[in-house]
């Protein structure tokens, strides 16, 4: 079989997009999903997404993390989703889209992507850390300096150590300014740290701002990919009008014969 892609990436958040609008993709095939996001024997990514009809929406993202699983929600891949639905004129400027979580909105504009995120209203907070769900699954932890700090080794052990086999994505957070936050994140289902996770980055934004480390209402984070923004509004505890904010571009396109 011969599959056409592109590939595209979110502050270095690299996805394999596919258009499945002809449902032609085999969706259960783990180990071919695994193998498409295999860096030396296939195209390489951290996900690979695909892009389908939807009766209810503009389009709907299907995604999975590069162990060939589906995962839950990506922020980055769903910016990326947006940006792809535009190359292929499925969608303008504005659009409302289906992922696992429910439906988003979202703008393009310059290539730069605006996604709405699902409100928030659970956060565990702990002495250590601060637990919440932002379509994914997320342990926020603060640590002096993430340059230097070891986070594939301590990201897998809290990932496994402390959330068993469903695991979290674990990010270690920094406080730069009063509005501006570095992030290294440990990806579940990458089992590795990627350059970016945008659901994460939106964990960190609600985490600090409930946390009192800042009351700005658009937060910077920087991953080690580049600069993220989130938007957001807290009422009565309830974290709603969430937006995740950069750039997505697509970076190239081909043939897989697999
Ligand atoms: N890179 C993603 C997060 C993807 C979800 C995650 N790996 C999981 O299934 O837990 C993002 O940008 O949000």
């Amino acid at each position: 079989m011969t599959l056409s892609f592109y590939k595209y990436q979110g502050t270095g958040n690299d996805f394999v997009l596919i258009d499945n609008r002809q449902l032609k993709f085999p969706k259960n095939d783990t180990k071919l999903v695994a193998f498409l996001c295999d860096r030396k024997f296939g195209i390489g990514g951290d996900g690979l997404i695909l892009l389908e009809n939807d009766e209810l929406s503009d389009f709907r993202m299907v995604y999975y993390n590069a162990d060939g699983n589906e995962g839950s929600m990506c922020g980055n891949g769903g910016r990326c989703t947006v940006a792809f639905a535009n190359f292929l004129g499925v969608i303008e400027k504005d659009t409302v889209f289906n992922a696992v979580d429910g439906k988003h909105a979202a703008t393009i504009e310059n290539g730069i992507v605006s996604l709405q995120m699902q409100d928030v209203s659970e956060i565990k907070e702990k002495p250590e850390y601060v637990f919440l769900n932002t379509g994914s699954p997320h342990h926020v932890q603060m640590v002096k300096t993430v340059e230097n700090f070891e986070v594939y080794k301590e990201g897998k052990k809290l990932r496994y150590g402390l959330y068993g086999q469903i695991g979290s994505n674990i990010n270690f957070v920094e406080i730069l300014e009063d509005d501006t936050f570095a992030v290294r994140t440990y990806e579940r289902g990458v089992e590795d740290e990627t350059l970016s996770c945008g659901t994460g980055v939106t964990a960190v934004a609600i985490a600090m701002h409930n946390a009192g480390k800042t009351s700005a209402n658009r937060i910077k984070v920087n991953t080690q990919g580049g600069e993220l923004q989130v938007e957001l509004c807290e009422k009565d505890g309830i974290y709603s009008h969430i937006h995740l904010i950069g750039p997505a571009k697509q970076v190239f396109k081909g043939k897989i014969v697999c």
